[in-house]
Order: structure tokens, then C-alpha cells, then sequence
């Protein structure tokens, strides 16, 4: 048993003693329109103490609103909640909480210190750190969650820092997790120990688990139940033992999906369009040398923290303190330059799609123009700029990548995760630039618009594009790849110059165990 210290100071207990009628979270009736638009009918799903409850759903299908509704943040507009028998509104809200992708951690701090935050009036003696320490290290060792409680946190990988989230959870009393897309941010090997603590968690100590995953064998490996929402509705719920994951991708999007190998054919790829000469960034990248030919994608692998925002950003012209050499068809580009860059004929999908590709407040529609305020059709005489022109031509990207919005003006931050980046994949495509650079592409798309995304990058490669690919996803590297090296502390470690690629050697690479790769 887990002792664990709610917020309001009460003492909590973790045990997986039998369940009531009334344990769980049981919502029911659940409704929420945002104007016209109704993004929940009539939900009701119960999550009980000790299973895994995968929530699936295509983009815009309504998941992020439920969580949001589920942690008191959002409030329905009709329905009623209650967790173990106890409503939302009466406290209910306390015995859950949101695991979320960007940690809430200060790091700086040590573990215990983010743990007492918020939580001690003054200075913390050493004393109250120390038995903070040791309320963390008997909470760790019962969750099976390997944590040290006097660590920095900046000094903690992505996937120990997820681990301090969760027993920072579990101290604050939670009794159910919402888990939101755990696994995005971690290198292979730490995926398949995550699920096996997510397990864990459930299994013996009682916690209930919602996993929000698109990453459908993710289901199959750690969950008990899984429920589909469509289209705001929830429209099939089963035990995982009876499905199986082409039964779930039919659920989710009303067709079969293929995410199959998808390398290029067998012919010669064309003359470098992209090389990188010993390309370096202080602390961030070291001497990166690279070749990118025409008609080629070269992914580069890992896990993200490795040099892999330094990368995008010197192929952006956003690094400022870059060395070394970028050229573009064998014609050295100024780096400092994002415009000499673009014209240069780059065109660059952005990580973080909403501090990087997107202007939250404005319309899909103008965010769709912002590239091409200098030229033709949008671009006018005398410096104007034709709306019409902008209309139509997000009107065209918008039902290429089948973005769900009420309206082209509808602003981009409210739009969900999986249509915000079709929208910034849809205005650098529609430039068919001549090196592609595209990091992340699908993270946090459904399957089905990952399906969508690996055929268009296929087709650009096929009209002779150099696409650079970084990814942390080792099954698009390894089904979109003509070669990937793989980047670990800023520096290449291992490259693989022909498929079929040896998954273990780049995952055991991303990893930063080089020996086991090639
Ligand atoms: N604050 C808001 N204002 C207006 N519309 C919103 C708001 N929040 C969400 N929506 C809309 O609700 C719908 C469902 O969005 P939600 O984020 O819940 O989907 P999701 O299933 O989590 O998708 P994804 O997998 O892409 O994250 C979308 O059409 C979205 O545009």
C-alpha cells in the first residue's frame, strides 16, 4: 500500500482493495458545443479503479475536450461526473489528474523541491526536504517508478522526468491518471518500460489509467479496455483482448488504413540538393555532416533533446550562433537568413507547430498567407495584398488536408492538435519546396492522417524533393527512410545506408547505446 499526502494536507491511500458500484470515474450524458460546433453527444463512459481505459479517436474527435472537462478545466453543458461517488464539483476532481506531454517541473529544482512547491509557506528547512525524500523514494519504490529525490530536474531524460510527474500525481492523492500521449517524447526502449509501469500502476496498486494514444499496438500492449469516440460520439467500447488494431483503425476513421514500407523504388536518386558541412551549434550540435539528394529522404532518428530543434533551427535561419556550411544545390546559403533560405528554395514543417508555425489568434487563413505576403497572386501592386486570393487559397489547402474548422477564419488556437499541424504542413507543401525539411510531421496525428502525411511526402520525394525528415517516431523512419542517421547528444553516432533497416540497431542508437548499432 501507498501512503500518499493530498494537497489540503489530508492523507490519502493507494490500495487496490475491491471496487463499489460507485468507484471509477463515472461520467455520463457528457455534452459540450463550443457555438455550432458540437464536439461531445452524449458521452458516457465509466473508467474503473485498476485498468488501463484507452481513449481513441481521430483528430478533432473530441479526447482533448473530455480530458479538459474530466479536470474540472472545461465545464459540459450537460451531463454529470463523479469519481469514486464523489461529483466533480465536490471535490471529485482531486483524485484525478492530467499527466501532461510538457511537463509542469521547474529545472532547476530538485524532485523534492518541485514536490514541496506550492505546498510550504517560507523557506523549506533541510529537514522537510528530507523527509519530502522520503515520502518520494517509499512512493517510488511501491509504483515501481525509479526515482531519486535529491536529482536536478534538468538533468533527468524526458522519460524520468514523466516518472517524477506521475508520483508527483499519485502524492497529491490522485487515484486516476489521464495520460496524454505518454510515449511521444521517448526513445523506443523507454516506451515499452513506460506501458509496463503504466500496467503496473494499475494492476497493483489500483490506479485508474485514461491513455490517450494514436499509436494503436500502444493499446493492445498496455490496456484493458478501449473506447472510440468519432465525431464527438462514442462509438464502440470493448475489451483489448477482443480486438485487434486494423478492428481499431476501422473504428476510428471508417476505413482501413495502411501504414506500410513506403521507400522510395529502386532508382538513383538525383544530385545533392542539401548539404550540411560540419554544421555546429555551442552545446547543441556538433560537426554535423550531411547529404540530402534530390528525390532522397533522409531521416534523421532520435529522441528529441538531442540536437534536433538546433538542426531546425539552423535550416531556418533561426540559429544565431551556428558554424559551418549549408548549401542548397550546391550554392552556400547565408544560415542567418530565414527569407535567403526560403528562397533558396527550403521550405521547413516546424517541431512545435504552435510557437513556430502558427499565430494562434489569427485566422487559419492568414496563418495559411504568411509566406506568401511577397508574392503573386497574394502578393499586389503598390504593396496590397489580394483576399481573395488568401481565401482561395486556404479554401484549397484546407480540403487537401481535410482540416476541420467551422470557417477559414476560424482562429488556428482553437483548432485540435491533428488540424493544427495540417494546417502548417499544408502552407510549406503547397510551396513544393526543393528541400523539404520536416521535424515531427505526425506527431499527434490519428492514423489516418498519418497515412495521408507519409503518401504526401512520398509524392514530393517523388517529384524530385530532398526531404530531410527528424523524427522520434522509429516506425515512420523506418517506413519512409532511403537512409537515416541517427543524432544522440548533438552529434551523428550511427548511420544506415540501405533498408530494411535493423529497428533494434537505431532504436538501441537513438538510445545512445552506439555499440548495438551498425
Ligand atoms: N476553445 C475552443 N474553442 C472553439 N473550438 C474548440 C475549442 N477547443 C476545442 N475546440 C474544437 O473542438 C473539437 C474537438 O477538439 P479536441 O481538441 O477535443 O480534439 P482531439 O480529439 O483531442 O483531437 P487531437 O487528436 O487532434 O488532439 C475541434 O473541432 C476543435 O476545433
Amino acid at each position: 500500500m501507498v501512503t500518499a499526502v493530498s494537497s489540503a494536507g489530508t492523507t490519502g491511500t493507494l490500495d487496490s482493495e475491491s471496487p463499489g458500484l460507485a468507484d471509477g470515474v463515472v461520467m455520463n450524458g457528457i455534452h459540450r458545443s463550443f457555438g455550432e460546433n458540437v464536439v461531445l453527444r452524449d458521452v458516457s463512459l465509466h473508467v474503473r479503479p485498476g485498468e488501463v481505459y484507452a481513449l481513441l479517436g481521430e483528430n478533432g474527435a473530441g479526447k482533448s475536450t473530455l480530458m479538459r472537462i474530466l479536470t474540472g478545466l472545461l465545464p459540459p453543458d450537460a451531463g454529470a461526473i463523479t469519481v469514486d461517488g464523489v461529483s466533480l464539483a465536490d471535490g471529485g476532481h482531486n483524485r484525478i489528474a492530467m499527466v501532461h506531454q510538457h511537463f509542469m517541473l521547474v529545472p532547476s529544482m530538485t524532485v523534492a523541491e518541485n514536490f514541496l512547491l506550492g505546498r510550504s509557506r517560507g523557506v523549506v528547512g533541510r529537514s522537510r526536504l528530507r523527509r519530502m525524500g522520503e515520502e518520494i523514494a517509499a512512493l517510488a519504490d511501491d509504483a515501481g517508478l525509479a526515482c531519486t529525490p535529491d536529482a536536478r530536474v534538468e538533468t533527468l531524460s524526458v522519460g524520468e522526468q514523466q516518472r517524477v510527474e506521475i508520483l508527483r500525481a499519485l502524492h497529491l492523492g490522485a487515484r486516476y491518471l489521464l495520460l496524454d500521449e505518454p510515449t511521444a517524447n521517448l526513445a523506443p526502449t523507454e516506451i515499452h518500460s513506460l506501458l509496463a509501469q503504466v500496467r503496473r500502476l494499475a494492476t497493483d496498486l489500483g490506479v485508474g489509467i485514461v491513455l490517450i494514444t494514436h499509436h494503436l499496438e500502444e493499446v493492445i500492449e498496455a490496456a484493458d479496455r478501449v473506447g472510440v469516440l468519432r465525431g464527438g460520439t462514442l462509438v464502440s467500447e470493448r475489451p483489448v483482448s477482443d480486438v485487434t488494431t486494423a478492428e481499431l483503425a476501422r473504428d476510428m476513421v471508417g476505413r482501413d488504413v495502411g501504414l506500410g514500407i513506403r521507400r522510395a523504388a529502386a532508382e538513383p536518386a538525383g544530385h545533392c540538393m542539401l548539404e550540411l558541412v560540419s554544421v555546429s551549434v555551442p552545446g547543441q550540435l556538433g560537426d554535423v555532416n550531411l547529404r540530402v539528394r534530390a528525390g532522397e529522404l533522409v531521416a534523421v532518428a532520435g529522441v528529441e533533446g538531442n540536437g534536433q530543434s538546433a538542426l531546425e533551427d539552423v535550416l531556418s535561419g533561426l540559429a544565431a550562433d551556428s558554424s559551418g556550411a549549408v548549401c542548397i544545390d550546391e550554392r552556400e546559403i547565408d544560415t542567418s537568413s530565414p527569407r535567403d533560405l526560403r528562397e533558396a528554395g527550403v521550405g521547413v514543417v516546424p517541431a512545435d507547430r504552435y510557437t513556430r508555425g502558427l499565430v494562434k489568434s489569427l485566422g487559419i487563413d492568414t496563418n495559411l498567407a504568411i509566406d506568401s505576403y511577397t508574392t503573386p497572386p497574394v502578393a499586389q501592386r503598390w504593396g496590397r495584398v489580394s483576399r481573395n486570393a488568401i481565401r482561395q487559397r486556404a479554401e484549397r489547402i484546407i480540403a487537401a488536408l481535410s482540416v476541420k474548422a467551422p470557417s477559414p477564419r476560424t482562429p488556428a488556437g482553437t483548432l485540435s492538435g491533428g488540424h493544427a499541424q495540417r494546417v502548417v504542413l499544408g502552407r510549406v507543401l503547397d510551396g513544393e519546396p526543393d528541400v523539404l525539411v520536416v521535424a515531427q510531421p505526425t506527431r499527434g496525428l490519428d492514423i489516418g492522417a498519418t497515412e495521408f502525411v507519409w503518401d504526401t511526402l512520398v509524392e514530393h520525394r517523388s517529384r524530385g524533393a530532398a526531404i530531410l525528415l527528424i523524427s522520434s517516431d522509429l516506425d515512420e523512419v523506418c517506413s519512409l527512410a532511403d537512409r537515416v542517421v541517427v543524432l544522440y547528444r548533438g552529434r551523428i553516432v550511427a548511420e544506415f545506408d540501405e533498408g530494411p533497416f535493423d529497428r533494434e540497431a537505431i532504436g538501441s542508437a537513438m538510445g545512445g547505446f552506439q555499440e548495438a548499432a551498425a
